[in-house]
């Protein structure tokens, strides 16, 4: 369980987070949307607490995020980064595993590479990728091997920032069904950023819509047609006039 009361964050003049509230309930799916640089990125940090926010209070599974230990606070999480993320000079397996060979819980290298390989089949890589470089995979499979590191270590929230950019439609359909198996099989709070509308509808339960500072709507997916909001009904229909100005 994740709330976020009256957060805010400015960076000079810049009032990027203004009052957002936002509650995240255990083993719920939310996906957070809005136009680019209305702070979602910032919101995720904050969570994580790699920024610090000016004002606000953040908890998670009850705990102030700010406050204990920052090893324990993170080991709760998994992330897929934009992109994939992984890196280039570790073979993928080594990706997969790289939480699981360090810190307190340090797996060995074999145990390590198995739980890697098994992670590999749940997203549906086969085990002949693990000894290659992420330079010799496909977007998609990157994506998937992205996948795979984020749920290595059996978080029990996984965070998914912009998990289908750069991929074609048919790809983001598949890593979108893929991310909603995961996260209901393994009962994983999820919190997703996106601008991709078919992600939002293939992974929310919960949708929260930021502009200007603070959630202007939120509720469950099935009523995201039906809001009559302005803002939100802008956004889904992509048109130019209404509340939210566009910048030409
Ligand atoms: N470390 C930082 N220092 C100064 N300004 C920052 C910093 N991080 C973010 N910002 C500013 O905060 C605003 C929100 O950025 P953020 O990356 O959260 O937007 P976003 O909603 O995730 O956008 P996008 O959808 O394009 O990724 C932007 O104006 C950005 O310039």
């Amino acid at each position: 369980m994740i709330t976020v009361e009256n957060l805010h964050k400015a960076f000079g003049d810049n009032r990027v987070l203004n009052g957002v509230d936002m509650s995240i309930g255990k083993g719920e799916s939310m996906v957070i949307i809005g136009g680019s640089g209305t702070g979602k990125s910032v919101l995720l940090k904050c969570i994580l607490g790699l920024i610090t926010p000016d004002s606000g209070t953040i908890t998670v599974n009850g705990k102030d995020a700010t406050k204990g230990d920052r090893d324990t606070f993170l080991a709760q999480f998994g992330m897929l980064f934009q992109g994939g993320a992984l890196f280039d000079s570790l073979s993928v397996w080594q990706n997969v595993a790289f939480r699981l060979q360090r810190g307190p819980l340090k797996l060995s290298k074999t145990d390590a590479r198995d739980v890697a390989i098994e992670k590999l089949r749940r997203v549906g890589l086969k085990s002949d990728v693990a000894d290659r470089y992420p330079a010799e995979l496909s977007g998609g499979m990157q994506k998937r091997v992205g996948l795979a590191r984020a749920i290595a270590a059996e978080p029990q929230i996984i965070f998914f920032d912009e998990p289908t950019t750069g991929l074609d439609p048919i790809m983001s359909g598949v890593i979108n069904d893929l991310i909603r198996e995961i996260v209901v099989e393994i009962g994983a709070t999820a919190m997703t950023i996106t601008h991709d509308m078919s992600s939002v509808r293939a992974i929310a339960d919960q949708v929260a819509m930021l502009h200007d500072g603070s959630v202007q709507w939120t509720g469950p997916i099935d009523q995201l047609e039906h809001s009559n909001n302005p803002y939100l009904d802008q956004f889904l229909n992509g048109r130019a006039e209404g509340p939210i100005e566009a910048v030409r």
